[in-house]
């Protein structure tokens, strides 16, 4: 099955300092795949160049085998990559329902009736149908990372990229979180998930990839790569 989303030795480097060292990547059509590591490791890196806010240095990304690596972000939240930030960016002064319609009248270039049915389907999906009147700054938390996602899925991304949005949350809300991002995935979207709170991590994803200084070092079945020796000293023996 060709892979929704790929990426071949990919290297950035900042001056002299090397971040990415010829990382492979892949997610096929659907699945869910997490990626953890220690500070520092190159994750949010590796996020920036599948979305095209970094350019490598080497190598290349691949969208539904297609080379996409000179595609700019907007471009390629036009194919199908959405992304979701650690810290969301709602429009404040607008209301939900509006930072919605923005992505998916902008973003994703729907217009009119298209444009609206989107919008209910994702508030629906995230759970802010009630809350479309709100304005975006008078949310708490957990409803900002809930909008910070509507407006990732608004887009009508295959693939999601999921930058740490669990992060600030109580157990209780983590395990919301966890619930919004398992309707999204039931629905058929690819999701790419950085998280530093493994546990919440692992109730999602099918797949689990450690990096470190740069690289990948483990790659497979979460429970396997949890119990990898190389996976304990570089980052669970610290983290714990
Ligand atoms: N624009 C930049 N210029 C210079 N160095 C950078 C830049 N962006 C990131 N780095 C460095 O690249 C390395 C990898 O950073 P990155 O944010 O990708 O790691 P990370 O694994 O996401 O870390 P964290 O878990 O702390 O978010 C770090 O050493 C960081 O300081």
């Amino acid at each position: 099955m060709t892979a929704v989303l790929e990426g071949r030795d990919l290297s950035v480097r900042y001056g002299d300092l090397p971040v990415l060292r010829d990382v492979g990547f892949t997610v096929a059509p659907g699945e869910a795949v997490g990626i953890v590591g220690p500070n520092g490791a190159g994750k949010t890196t590796l996020l920036n160049v599948l979305a095209g806010a970094v350019r490598p240095t080497g190598g290349t990304v691949r969208f539904d085998g297609r080379d996409i690596t000179r595609a700019r972000p907007d471009q390629r939240a036009r194919m199908g990559i959405g992304r979701a930030f650690q810290i969301p960016r709602p429009f404040g002064g607008m209301t939900v329902l509006e930072n919605v319609v923005v992505a998916a009248t902008h973003g994703a270039g729907l217009r009119g009736h298209a444009a609206h049915r989107r919008c209910a389907d994702v508030l629906d999906e995230c759970g802010l149908t009630t809350l479309a009147n709100r304005r975006a700054e008078s949310l708490g938390l957990l409803h900002r990372k809930r909008l910070e996602l509507a407006r990732c899925l608004a887009t009508g991304p295959r693939v999601v990229l999921l930058d740490e949005i669990g992060g600030g949350l109580t157990d209780a809300e983590a395990a919301e979180l966890v619930a919004a991002v398992r309707q999204v995935r039931s629905a058929g979207t690819a999701i790419v998930w950085i998280e530093h709170i493994v546990h919440v991590l692992v109730q999602v994803v099918d797949r689990l990839i450690c990096m470190d200084t740069g690289r990948v070092i483990a790659d497979g079945e979460p429970a396997r790569v949890l119990g990898d020796a190389v996976v304990i000293d570089a980052y669970l023996g610290r983290t714990s």
